[in-house]
């Protein structure tokens, strides 16, 4: 579940009549997500017509002095024609308000639900879309860095020790010598640019063949645009709990992003290394947030061994999985 702070109807309507959206019909918690507290808020709309908004409370990992950057790259993408929800501003042009001790934002709602099972054709209209966000982003005024590279991943690792980590799953400890193997040959030089870094099924919302949104670019972060790839291959292209290997989704998700915008000789190349970060990436967040959460929290602990098996797939078929698009 994703609600974790209640707001009372007092509050919810003071909130939303601060912006220019009509009155509070009603406000709905959605269950779905982990790290912010989420609602379905239905308003008269300003127009008297009726008006559908995504409330965010912003809950856990987030910087709130990252915010302006994460809430400005909605409105930049979405102007730019990206399937991006927009920012709504209050009534002062604020991105943002805080209640109490946290910060909200209104975010335009857009339709369509999430994949469970991709087919190709999904596939390749997400990499086509995560490319266009890629190059829409290009002239984005913001950056920030990525806080969440494979060197974090390593030290991750490594600081929850070997013992914690087998106490997850006796395969988890070698985790940590090889993200520090890859953080020493870790590809310098690719190009850069804004990037979602978590486009995951979740955060991609489809009618049909069709992307209808991109949302929760709360990881986004300047870092290498092949590594975005990356990311999204690992998380499109397996079963969730990483034991089937769907290479038609696989191919067809890269052959949607080079479809908008083909990668170099040298982004292409780094890809196997690439994919085994992102993996990285999942596998020490997923570990910290194991070790971390208490045993009766309300969040659903997400399984580090999922990417601990996507890891060896790619470390063993490299060559294969990422043979010419
Ligand atoms: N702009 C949006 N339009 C429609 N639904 C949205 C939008 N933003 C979020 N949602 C819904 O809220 C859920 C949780 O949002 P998300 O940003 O992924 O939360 P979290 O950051 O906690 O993972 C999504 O799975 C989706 O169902
Ligand atoms: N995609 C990450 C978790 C990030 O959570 P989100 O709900 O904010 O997307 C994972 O699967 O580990």
């Amino acid at each position: 579940m994703a609600v974790y702070t209640q707001l009372s109807a007092e509050a919810l309507a003071a909130l939303i009549a601060c912006y220019d959206v009509g009155d509070l019909v009603s406000a709905k918690g959605i269950a779905e997500g982990v790290s912010n507290s989420n609602w379905l808020v239905d308003t008269t709309g300003a127009d008297g017509f009726g008006a559908r908004y995504i409330l965010t409370m912003y809950e856990r990992r987030i910087d709130l002095a990252d915010l302006p950057f994460f809430l400005s790259l909605l409105d930049h993408l979405a102007a730019r024609g990206c399937p991006v929800p927009r920012t709504i501003h209050d009534r002062e042009g604020a991105l943002y308000r805080t209640i109490g001790q946290k910060c909200v934002a209104l975010i335009e709602f857009l339709p369509g639900v999430s994949v469970g099972d991709p087919t190709p054709a999904q596939a390749r209209a997400v990499g086509a879309a995560l490319a266009q966000m890629h190059l829409a982003a290009t002239d984005f005024a913001g950056s920030r860095p990525n806080d969440l590279g494979i060197a974090t991943s390593a030290s991750v690792l490594a600081a929850c020790g070997a013992g914690a980590l087998a106490g997850i799953d006796p395969d988890l400890p070698r985790t940590i010598g090889i993200a520090a193997d890859l953080a020493a040959r870790w590809p310098q030089g690719l190009p850069t640019g804004v990037i979602h870094s978590d486009l995951f099924p979740d955060n991609v919302l489809m009618r049909g063949k069709q992307v209808s949104a991109l949302i929760d670019f709360y990881f986004a972060c300047t870092d290498a645009r092949a590594y975005d790839l990356a990311v999204t291959h690992a998380a499109w292209s397996f079963s969730a709990d990483g034991r089937q290997f769907n290479s038609a989704v696989g191919q067809a998700l890269l052959a949607g992003y080079e479809s908008v915008r083909p990668l170099n000789a040298e982004e292409r190349a780094a890809l196997p290394v690439l994919a085994e970060g992102a993996c990285l990436r999942f596998v020490s967040s997923r570990a910290q947030d194991w070790l971390d959460t208490p045993a009766d929290a309300l969040v659903a602990k997400k399984d580090p061994m999922a990417f601990v098996r996507r890891l060896d797939h790619y470390r063993a078929h490299a060559a294969d999985v990422f043979a010419a698009a």
